[in-house]
């Protein structure tokens, strides 16, 4: 084409939305959504033991760790502006049984790690997991009787698993197990001993979903299960339920809430944000870690960017933050791009 012809093209448009874009600066200032290191909590897996620290097979890049280097690798995610942290313990089999005793032990993995970690790093913030499944024989997250998960028996055992992990310090009490009424005890247990300020992160909205299963091998709970968790956990076809769930929580106390999984609940995500205006976290599970992780290992996609980009997109969507195992190496990537 002659430069004639080429500029007879030109479309008498008055919009032009690529003007936005055209470089770098104009792109900053037109942007919508941030993401900060103050978005993301960081999820950690602790075993017994000094100095120990064993990758975990399905998620490249992720290790369990003892609580002295686990407190240490805190400290540092600290320092690089990460708000809080969620622990995850590999019990002992030989310490499993169907009562899950052991999450009532004031001296159990998470306990010490939770106290360990308020003196390496005081401030940042430690969110405990309430629910039974690291405990008990057959992997469920509540007590079970014959095929059953039982409701209320289970909730009384959470309200004192609260309150044991509140005594160990922890800022933040996280119930996962998806039981009915467990916010109202939960909340009225911690306050009845003293604990009004701590605070309640439901996991308001949480699927059962196959996404999970590089976590199961994270706490060992893989091998174990007995059966599915589909009768105390969403189906993932729902999503007028999730709001339902959401406004039970809040009703019974949840100072926020929480949807997981992460990415392919984002709508989800986005309804809760929008109608109940609560600080709304999504939660990036392992399975979704694990692949951006396999595909970036494979050179089938820029591991990076396609983590900066799942991130943001939670932000997006309406999160007021995320629980990703990229917590360190995003807020690293972050700090650096400043
Ligand atoms: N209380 C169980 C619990 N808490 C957090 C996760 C999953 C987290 C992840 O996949 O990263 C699960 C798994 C499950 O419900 O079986
Ligand atoms: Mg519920």
């Amino acid at each position: 084409m002659t430069d004639r012809e080429i500029s007879s093209t030109r479309l008498p448009l008055v919009q032009r939305p690529r003007r936005n874009r055209k470089s770098d600066w104009s792109r900053r200032l037109v942007r919508e959504t941030t993401l900060d290191a103050s978005d993301l909590i960081w999820p950690i897996f602790v075993i017994e033991g000094e100095g120990r620290r064993e990758p975990v097979s399905s998620m490249p890049g992720v290790f369990r760790q003892s609580i002295d280097l686990a407190a240490q690798a805190v400290a540092e995610a600290a320092a690089l502006g990460v708000p809080a942290v969620a622990l995850f313990p590999n019990t002992d089999p030989k310490l499993r049984d169907e009562k899950a005793s052991v999450a009532l032990d004031p001296n159990n993995l998470v306990c010490r790690a939770c106290r360990a970690i308020k003196e390496t790093a005081p401030d940042i913030g430690v969110i405990t997991d309430v629910a039974l499944d690291p405990y008990t024989s057959h992997g469920h997250d509540g007590l079970l009787s014959g095929d059953e998960i039982l409701n209320d028996e289970t909730v009384a055992v959470l309200a004192a698993q609260a309150v044991t992990q509140a005594r160990a310090g922890a800022d933040i009490i996280a119930p996962s197990d998806m039981m009915d009424g467990r916010v109202g005890a939960i909340r009225s247990a911690l306050d009845a001993e003293g604990f009004q300020n701590v605070q309640i992160m439901s996991y308001a909205a949480k699927y059962a979903s196959a996404f999970y299963g590089p976590f199961r091998d994270a706490i060992g709970t893989n091998k174990t299960l007995r059966g599915d968790k589909r009768a105390y956990q969403m189906d993932p076809a729902n999503t007028d339920e999730a709001l339902r769930e959401v406004a039970l929580d809040l009703e019974q106390g949840a100072d926020m809430v929480m949807v997981k999984p992460g990415m392919p609940y984002l709508d989800i995500v986005h309804r809760i944000a929008e109608t109940f205006h609560t600080p709304t976290f999504a939660y990036q599970v392992s399975g979704e870690y694990a692949m951006i992780m396999a595909a970036g290992q494979n050179g089938w996609l820029d591991e990076e960017r396609a983590m900066m980009e799942s991130l943001l997109a939670f932000k997006r969507a309406g999160a007021a933050g995320v629980l990703t195992y990229f917590a360190p190496r995003a807020a690293e990537l972050l700090r650096d791009a400043k």
